[in-house]
């Protein structure tokens, strides 16, 4: 049986390394984070994700999944190398391939003559041929004659990862066909979904960033949608989800903006790529930034707020529920929230956090004070920032400033004005 090393043991890498190693597979997770090596080797997860700590455990005790920091001896041990590494934006919105290039590096080290390469990160199209397959050939092997590569998308959702990468459709693109075909024979033994073979790793490459395209450009128009319902007085929550019952339309949730690894990066690789190629991606491009510009809407709706009570943002305590990118979950990257507390601080405001899942320590990199739900509760203004299943539990009389800026969808706006409560938010009259 192929002895798989998984190089990026996160959100990503340590579920599909566990999958691997429960169907049979010897597997070595590669991490340069010593403290996640030292925790997954105990058996316990560095990552909130339901399942994954019983998965975990169990793999480790069985010894069939060890975690290394050395990424050469793991390449030369392996016959099968998956990348899972982080793909950031730089400053400028460009790709940041540093850890995939890294990654790269280390494996061309340790390749082997009949070895698979898969890579699993999201990755603007052509990185694959361009700057992947180089690095590997650096090894002295050629691809296809000597060894394979496969790129192949993850698109499992955070906070259901063990059920989706298990029964999503797994979709796979090779270099060439001995290698789609090993690919094929590989996630089979972990995916109970369909398994679509395209033509080639380039198409891989893009049906991912498709993916998340799609659904940040339908949250855009969600949210500008949300805007001109509340010029117009209306709820757009009631507008959206009646339009929802025609057959042909699914309109998405307005919200605080989108934050996550994945919507908020992956249309500017699509972005990238086209502008090399003179093609002005400019739907993708205004989309974007009708969600990065979402967290100052927030911003205006609680200065209006605070306005109706004769008060500003100088001279007033905020409590900020939820730092999380979305509900249930820990990850923080990219949340609409941290743009949000910055401009807040900026204007003088004193801000308080509350967040169920995420640490302190977090929360206090982001310039506020963590403090418990009841305590946040007790601010002049409250702006819900994260759908967590708690804060759909929130009730009037447990409130005791006068405002109330629920920028998600989850609460009825009616039951906190009818107890004389300002209450405003994203799409809502
Ligand atoms: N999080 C998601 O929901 C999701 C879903 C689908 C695809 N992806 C893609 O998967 C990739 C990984 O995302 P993630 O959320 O798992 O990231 P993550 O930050 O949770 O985990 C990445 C891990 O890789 C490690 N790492 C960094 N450089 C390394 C190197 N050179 N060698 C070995 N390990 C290294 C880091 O220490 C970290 O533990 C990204 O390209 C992302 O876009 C993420
Ligand atoms: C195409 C797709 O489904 N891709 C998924 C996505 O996972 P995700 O966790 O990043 O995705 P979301 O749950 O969409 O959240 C993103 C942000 O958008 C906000 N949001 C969401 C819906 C809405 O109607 N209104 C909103 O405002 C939400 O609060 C949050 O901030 O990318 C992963 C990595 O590539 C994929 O693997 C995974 O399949």
């Amino acid at each position: 049986m192929d002895l798989i090393a998984v190089f990026g043991l996160g959100h990503i890498g340590l579920p599909t390394a566990a999958l691997f190693a429960k169907a049979g597979f010897e597997v070595i997770g590669v991490d340069i984070n010593p403290d996640i090596v030292n925790l997954i080797n105990q058996g316990i997860s560095p990552i909130i994700e339901p399942g994954l700590d019983e998965l975990l455990l169990e793999v480790v005790k069985k010894g069939k999944l060890k975690a290394t920091g050395d990424g050469e001896y793991a390449a030369r041990k392996a016959n099968i190398m998956i990348m899972v590494v982080p793909t950031p934006l730089s400053a400028d919105r460009s790709s940041d391939l540093s850890a995939v290039i890294s990654a790269s590096k280390t494996i061309s080290k340790g390749l082997k003559k009949g070895d698979l390469v898969i890579v699993e990160s999201t990755v603007p199209p052509t990185t694959c041929e361009r700057i992947i397959l180089p690095i590997l050939e650096e090894s002295g092997l050629k691809v296809s004659k000597d060894f394979g590569l496969v790129y192949t998308p993850e698109r499992a959702l955070p906070n259901n990862t063990l059920y989706e990468m298990t029964h999503n459709a797994r979709v796979i693109g090779g270099i060439d066909e001995k290698s789609t075909e090993r690919a094929i024979t590989l996630y089979d033994k972990i995916t109970k979904g369909e398994i679509v073979k395209v033509k080639d790793i380039v198409t891989a490459e893009m049906v991912k960033l498709m993916e998340n395209t799609y659904r940040d450009t339908n949250i855009a128009l969600a949210n500008e949608l949300a805007i001109i319902c509340e010029s117009l007085g209306i709820d757009a929550i009631d507008a959206i989800e009646a339009a929802n019952y025609h057959p042909r339309v699914n309109l998405h949730i307005p919200g605080p903006g989108v934050g996550g690894h994945c919507l908020s990066i992956d249309p500017y690789f699509i972005v990238e790529m086209a502008e090399a190629r003179g093609v002005h991606a400019r739907l993708i491009r205004t989309a974007r930034q009708i969600n990065e510009e979402m967290p100052y809407h927030v911003l205006q709706l609680i200065k209006d707020a605070l306005n109706d009570t004769g008060a500003s943002i100088q001279d007033s305590n905020i409590g900020i529920l939820g730092v999380a990118y979305k509900g249930n979950v820990a990850d923080t990257r990219e949340t609409p929230s941290k743009p949000l507390i910055d401009a807040l601080i900026q204007e003088g405001a004193q801000v308080v956090v509350h967040d169920p899942y995420v640490k302190n320590e977090i929360i206090k990199a982001m310039g506020a004070e963590p403090v418990t739900l009841k305590e946040a509760l007790k601010c002049d203004c409250i702006v819900l920032m994260t759908d967590h299943d708690e804060y759909r539990e929130i009730e009037p009389n447990m409130i005791h400033g006068r405002v109330f800026i629920c920028a998600r969808p989850i609460l009825q706006p009616e039951k906190f004005k009818e107890k004389g409560i300002i209450f405003k938010g994203v799409g809502r009259p």
